[in-house]
């Protein structure tokens, strides 16, 4: 299998002696580090950075013809967002701090232990990555505009904190960092996790794993797979889900539902970028790009002890949390339209039309399930549906017997609004109370009388003669 580079940009390792690049080469890439441009003569490095996108430089502080001390500070001046990490045999703290102060993201004294160049290193493509999500975030809100918005074709949406979602979709999708979708059941999680995979331009494929249900051995041999005699049964080597994501994308579904020790095993993997099959005596290197998604609320759940705060924090770096479609009920039309037109392409039938009123009807349902309850709804009334224009009575009865338990409206059944009804300070009278249902059920449907009757579970005359009585 061919490593995938990593990271995307090379890192440039600049030192006269060829061992100590090699040196440094085989470390690095023992550690998945694998994109280096090596560089020997120091007059070669201010072409290196003119001609090509750097992400870090590893700089020696004494050689020939230009000094690793006069390189650092035309890089400071001319390519300020690359970190620089000096490494050096000259262990003089006045050295160290002239370095600093030329804004030097590390000093290192030779020779260099492998973990700490590791971890130095890491740190500085860590520190990297995020200067660049600022920089892209910053570019995308002015230009306010999509650079691939084709990537997102699946998911269709005009709501504004959905496209606000796409935009920052786009400029932390290439980031080596985790990313974290959150949102209620349906809301299309994983449509958008597909959409960030795509995005992120990696070769390997896109795996998904739900972690609901799954138990700590089951999860390890899932993700890590085993080899062969690994344990009673196991005759014959398995590959794991991270092996079997090389170079592209883990998506691990329900991560509010990961067993303590699978927190653990998690964890790990983010921090080592490697990780041991089960039996293996020798560690492989995780390159995968990792997406969580979860409908619990972790920010809770690590308060309150069940899930683990330093994977919390080690995931939450890129948070999309999509709204659910209570809050976006701009999308209904949209939604609609493509639901109807695909679910008549699938039962072989002519595309009906629908009206207005459904949009209305729908917008006073809370919608649990969100898109994937509409979609059930609509694939559900095309099926069912003989004339060209569906009627609404399908949908009437499915959110009536959904609104309620036992035929009583829940609380959480009525979609609130910013004004919401019964936000009064003191309760007001059953008269006062019914007459400001009549009126915001007229104001909700834009003065329909038949659906305004519908919502209120009356009939039409009733509604009239009561309006009639109030305008007395
Ligand atoms: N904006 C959208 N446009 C079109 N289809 C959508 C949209 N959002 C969700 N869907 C559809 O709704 C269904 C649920 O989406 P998805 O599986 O991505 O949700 P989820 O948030 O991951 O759900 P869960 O938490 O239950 O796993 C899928 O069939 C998906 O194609």
């Amino acid at each position: 299998m061919k490593a995938s580079l990593f990271p995307l940009n090379p890192i440039l390792l600049v030192d006269d002696e060829p061992d100590i690049l090699r040196g440094y080469k085989m470390t690095l890439g023992s550690a998945g580090i694998n994109n280096l441009v090596l560089c020997r003569d120091s007059r070669d490095v201010i072409p290196i950075l003119l001609e090509n996108k750097i992400e870090v430089i590893l700089l020696d502080l004494i050689m020939p013809n230009i000094s690793g001390y006069e390189l650092l500070s035309m890089i400071s001046d001319d390519f300020p967002d690359i970190p620089v990490i000096i490494i050096t045999g000259n262990n003089k703290v006045d050295m160290a701090v002239q370095c600093m102060k030329t804004g030097t993201f590390d000093y290192m004294l030779k020779p260099i232990e492998k973990n700490r160049l590791i971890s130095g290193v890491k740190r500085a493509i860590e520190i990297r990555g995020l200067q660049d999500e600022n920089r892209l975030l910053k570019e995308h809100i002015l230009s306010g505009e999509l650079k691939n918005p084709d990537e997102f074709s699946d998911i269709k949406t005009q709501n504004r904190s959905m496209l606000g979602l796409f935009q920052y979709a786009e400029s932390i999708a290439k980031s080596p960092q985790p990313v974290m979708i959150t949102g209620e059941t349906g809301v299309g999680k994983e449509l958008m996790a597909r959409a960030i995979h795509k995005l992120s331009c990696r070769n390997g494929a896109l795996i998904t794993i739900n972690a609901a249900g799954i138990d700590d051995n089951a999860f390890s041999d899932t993700l890590f797979g085993h080899v062969n005699g690994a344990f009673t049964g196991a005759d014959k080597a398995r590959k794991g889900m991270v092996e079997n994501a090389f170079g592209g994308t883990l998506f691990l579904d329900e991560i509010g539902d990961l067993s303590p020790d699978s927190q653990v095993k998690l964890l790990r993997l983010l921090q080592e970028r490697e990780y041991f099959p089960l039996g293996a005596d020798l560690p492989k290197i995780a390159d995968v790009k990792i997406i969580v998604a979860t409908n619990r609320d972790l920010s809770a759940l690590q308060e309150s002890g069940g899930f683990r705060k330093d994977l919390y924090y080690r995931i939450c770096s890129h948070h999309l949390d999509i709204p659910p479609l209570r809050e976006r009920l701009d999308d209904l039309p949209l939604l609609v339209d493509y639901f109807v037109e695909k679910a008549a392409l699938e039962f072989d039938k002519k595309i009906p039309s629908w009206p207005l009123e459904l949009i209305t009807l729908l917008s006073n349902y809370h919608f649990p399930g969100n898109v994937r309850e509409i979609k059930s709804i609509i694939y559900d009334a095309v099926a069912g549906h003989k004339s060209k224009i569906m009627s609404l009575e399908r949908f009437e009865v499915y959110i009536k017997k959904n609104s309620s338990v036992d035929g009583i409206a829940t609380e959480q059944s009525f979609v609130k609004h910013d004004t919401g009804l019964f936000g009064f300070k003191s309760i007001p009278t059953l008269d006062q109370a019914t007459r400001l249902l009549f009126l915001e059920s007229m104001k909700r449907t834009g003065n329909n009388k038949t659906m305004a009757a519908r919502l209120l579970g009356i009939s039409r005359q009733r509604l009239g003669r009561y309006l009639k009585n109030i305008s007395k």
